[in-house]
């Protein structure tokens, strides 16, 4: 098994963006929602995204966005993938699929959408970015699935444990204030998600 992904989420500035890099996460996520306190624009974002090594991860968070919009966002900002949040149908992935790798998140009790190549599922809170994690034994969760919400460098480990997720994502619990990252936590998370090689933690 390969260890399991680590992103840093909501990242709004260059400097938070090397830090993630530097702590050796794999990617950040650069959020566009209108109603996040984490959003960036396009020119920020892209900033932020040519800042970076190549083969870090610059994931572009959409929440009931129009696929033009996605799609230009993308294409503007330098993205590496899109991650889509909302109401989001079969004819609208299997376009964006055509671009660009996609994380589509879903929350506890949504239909799971029909595996398709560089489609991945991210499952997260009912509220995204608030901080506060579901219930990990509520879902069925599929191998190669990301988890978010809710996680922290105190709780990363016990979900692994639990549901050795693909990925891990998280955002509230590294900042210290919206938007601005905790160096210590930063680097606290994504070196708790290290821990796990797969079988079992490693001591710290
Ligand atoms: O974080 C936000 O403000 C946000 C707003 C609207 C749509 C998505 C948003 N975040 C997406 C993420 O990938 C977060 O990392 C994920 O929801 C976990 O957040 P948290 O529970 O705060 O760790």
């Amino acid at each position: 098994m390969s260890r399991t992904r680590v992103k840093i989420c909501g990242t709004t500035s260059a400097e938070d963006a090397l830090l993630a890099q530097d702590a050796g996460a794999d990617a950040i996520g650069l959020i566009f929602a209108s109603i996040s306190k984490r959003r960036v624009d396009v020119a920020a974002a892209r900033r932020i995204s040519l800042a970076l090594d190549p083969s870090f991860g610059r994931i572009g968070v959409f929440l009931d966005a129009s696929l033009d919009e996605v799609l230009r966002t993308a294409h503007e900002a330098r993205l590496s993938a899109v991650q889509v949040h909302g109401e989001v149908g079969d004819a609208f992935l299997d376009v964006l699929l055509n671009f660009w790798p996609v994380l589509r998140a879903l929350r506890p009790g949504d239909e799971i959408p029909t595996p398709r190549t560089g489609l991945s599922l991210l499952f997260d809170a009912a509220k995204p970015g608030g901080g506060v994690p579901f219930d990990w034994r509520s879902v069925p969760f599929p191998a190669g699935a990301w988890l978010a919400g809710g996680l922290s460098p105190e709780n990363v480990c016990e979900a692994m444990t639990l549901l050795r997720p693909f990925g891990v994502d998280a955002v509230s619990s590294l900042e210290r204030g919206p938007g601005r990252k905790d160096p210590a936590r930063v680097r606290a998370f994504v070196e708790q998600s290290r821990r796990f090689d797969g079988e079992r933690f490693l001591s710290s």
